[in-house]
């Protein structure tokens, strides 16, 4: 593990693209190291790598297999305990145009313009004594079940993040996706409840993937909604298994579902545009997708593994920017929305505020 994280920090230093990630659940780490810096972009998803694609799908970059010296290597036993962020708060002029955003979006969800949107913000940090890759370690141990990543590219920028969502795994004809919503911060109590604005959420997220993959699979399987934790929040989640037809092609799939309604909103496109034009940042590639794309010499059996980019930050210099966005439908309220988002950017913070 030394190694693989020394040669991350050796090719941080020499401003050579890389990305270092762990699978949920899994105790391996895998690193692409690319040796020159050509920024490498997408054309129809039949190229091997690692992608890294922005929410409006307009930079989709890969670090290709054939460029890269690709390492993997076995995590060391450590843990490192979650605690809670001692990091400042938001300031109030950042509450009141959250709320106000939420309040302007339950608005059009009355007038009918769209059934869910989902909004979120940008919150930023002055970072002190603040090293990349042992970021990258703290949140490895601090967030077991999710899929963590350090990438960086010098044409790019430098990304950190643990998220709790799958967009797609597939092998050949199967693919295997997720609808997940809903959030509520963990209180140790025994058993999780839902209110219904959290299960009407997440059932659109569920109901407008099984009517997209419908058109391109001869089968597909569902399974009951179910609670999972990642980090100190629970959400609701639901198991999708497609057989897909003949004719469909990974990147037909990723059009389908990318981005999906636990991201963006229902309908798409009408969502989308409010997102573009009211939440007054953009998102880049906080809400994009990331991971590996049609791996050669795949021990699993799985050649494309992709994660939506949830949970994640952007450094730039001593500035860290977290992004933090919440499902919003006709019952949401906009405090506690607010109060969604303040948890969800604690993942990020705990890192950040980590002393050894
Ligand atoms: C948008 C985010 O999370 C998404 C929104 C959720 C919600 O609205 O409850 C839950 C999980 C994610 O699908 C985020 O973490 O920034």
């Amino acid at each position: 593990m030394e190694v693989i994280l020394k040669k991350a920090q050796k090719q941080f230093a020499q401003n050579l693209p890389f990305v270092i990630y762990k699978k949920p659940n899994k105790n391996t780490l895998t690193a692409l190291f690319q040796k020159n810096d050509t920024l490498v972009e997408i054309n129809d998803f039949t190229e091997k790598g690692f992608v890294f694609a922005s929410f409006d799908g307009s930079q989709k970059v890969l670090i290709p297999e054939n460029q890269s010296e690709i390492i993997e290597s076995i995590i060391d036993k450590k843990e490192l305990l979650a605690k809670e962020s001692s990091l400042e708060i938001p300031t109030e002029i950042e509450k009141k145009n959250f709320i106000d955003l939420v309040a302007k979006g339950i608005q059009a969800i009355e007038n009918n313009e769209f059934k869910k949107v989902v909004l979120s913000r940008k919150e930023t940090i002055a970072l002190a004594d603040f090293d990349l890759i042992d970021a990258f370690e703290k949140l490895v141990y601090l967030y077991p079940t999710t899929f963590v990543y350090c990438f960086y590219h010098p044409k790019v920028g430098t990304w950190l993040g643990a998220t709790p969502e799958q967009l797609l795994q597939s092998n050949d004809k199967i693919v295997k996706t997720i609808a997940l919503a809903g959030t509520q911060k963990n209180n140790d109590s025994v058993e999780v409840v839902w209110q219904n604005k959290e299960k009407e959420e997440q059932q659109f997220v569920t109901d407008y993937i099984v009517d997209n993959l419908n058109s391109v699979a001869s089968e597909i399987l569902v399974s009951k909604p179910y609670s999972i934790k990642a980090g100190s929040i629970w959400h609701i989640k639901t198991d999708i298994l497609a057989t897909m037809n003949s004719e469909c092609y990974l990147r037909n799939i990723i059009e389908l579902l990318h981005p999906t309604p636990a991201v963006c909103g229902l309908p798409k496109e009408k969502s989308k545009i409010f997102i573009l034009e009211n939440e007054n940042y953009h998102r880049t590639f906080y809400t994009g997708f990331l991971g590996e794309l049609n791996r050669s010499n795949a021990d699993d059996a799985i050649s494309s593994d992709l994660f939506v980019n949830l949970r994640c930050m952007e450094i730039s210099g001593s500035i860290a920017h977290l992004f933090m966005g919440c499902g919003i439908t006709k019952d949401s309220i906009p405090s506690k929305e607010w109060e969604e988002s303040v948890n969800k950017s604690a993942t990020m913070k705990k890192v950040l505020d980590y002393r050894n």
